[in-house]
């Protein structure tokens, strides 16, 4: 069982600010023990979430040339369309922080979604061999620092959805679908083991939509299907695992 912790704000206020000074913290804690920051990123709500970091204290003390971006998952469309993750991080986020361009590893969005797992996979090895990239000893898959982690009202994280063959997924470390239950239908997305090889996972959780999921995952509530467990209830980190709630995605608990 990974140590799990769980924070619950009053607000979507206190959680945006509270997920500044974590990340920061654990920024400054990578700075002085490895001179390296690998930080996943998801879509969805978790970049409006990261509004803080943005701003001052944060943008000024954190050593952004550190920091290297990855996506969680991605939507096999262009870097310019609505539905791009690259987009809106590059809106929301990355364009207002020097992060070097050079460590920012977006996914391919020229190939097809296969082509583009195939092709991120490929990418991420070659990171592991130039040791930008850990590898767990314990899992044998890429270890990164930091993964902050959004979910879905149907417990699903990164592109891995309730009762989908790709939650059992265990050699790939990046991987597609063609049949998304939420648009659009072709996503590229990195694995379960993977992403429990994480150091760190934040799962971000704002807003009411949510709180039956939380409810099953934290407050040990049925699936739907009992003989299914929901994708976030997969999560669970070699290191330490924060939920960041505000009282609404908490409200079932
Ligand atoms: O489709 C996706 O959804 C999840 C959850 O999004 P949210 O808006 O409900 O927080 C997101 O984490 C993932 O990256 C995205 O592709």
């Amino acid at each position: 069982m990974a140590q799990t912790e769980k924070r619950v704000f009053d607000s979507e206020e206190d959680l945006a600010v509270s997920l500044a000074k974590y990340i920061a913290h654990l920024s400054d804690q990578f700075a002085k023990n490895k001179g390296l920051f690998t930080v996943v990123l998801s879509g969805g709500s978790l970049i409006e979430c990261l509004r803080k970091l943005v701003e001052p204290p944060y943008v000024d003390s954190i050593d952004w040339s550190i920091w290297h971006i990855f996506w969680l998952d991605e939507s096999a469309v262009p870097k310019t369309h609505v539905d791009s993750n690259y987009k809106l991080a590059y809106d929301g986020f990355l364009s207002k922080v020097p992060i070097p361009l050079g460590n920012v590893y977006a996914i391919d969005d020229t190939l097809s979604a296969e082509g583009a797992a195939e092709e991120y996979e490929a990418r991420l090895k070659h990171l592991v061999n130039s040791k930008v990239i850990d590898i767990s000893a314990k899992s044998g898959f890429p270890k990164f620092d930091l993964n902050l982690l959004g979910m879905g009202p149907d417990a699903h994280v990164a592109s891995l959805f309730p009762g989908h063959p790709l939650l059992k997924e265990n050699k790939k470390w990046v991987t597609f679908i063609k049949d998304s239950p939420k648009p659009p239908p072709e996503r590229i997305t990195l694995t379960f083991p993977v992403i429990n090889s994480s150091d760190y996972i934040a799962l971000v959780v704002p807003g009411d939509a949510q709180a039956d999921a939380v409810s099953i995952a934290l407050g040990g509530g049925n699936p739907p299907t009992a003989d299914e467990t929901l994708p976030v209830q997969r999560v669970a980190p070699e290191g330490l695992l924060t939920w960041f709630l505000d009282k609404d995605a908490a409200s079932k608990l």
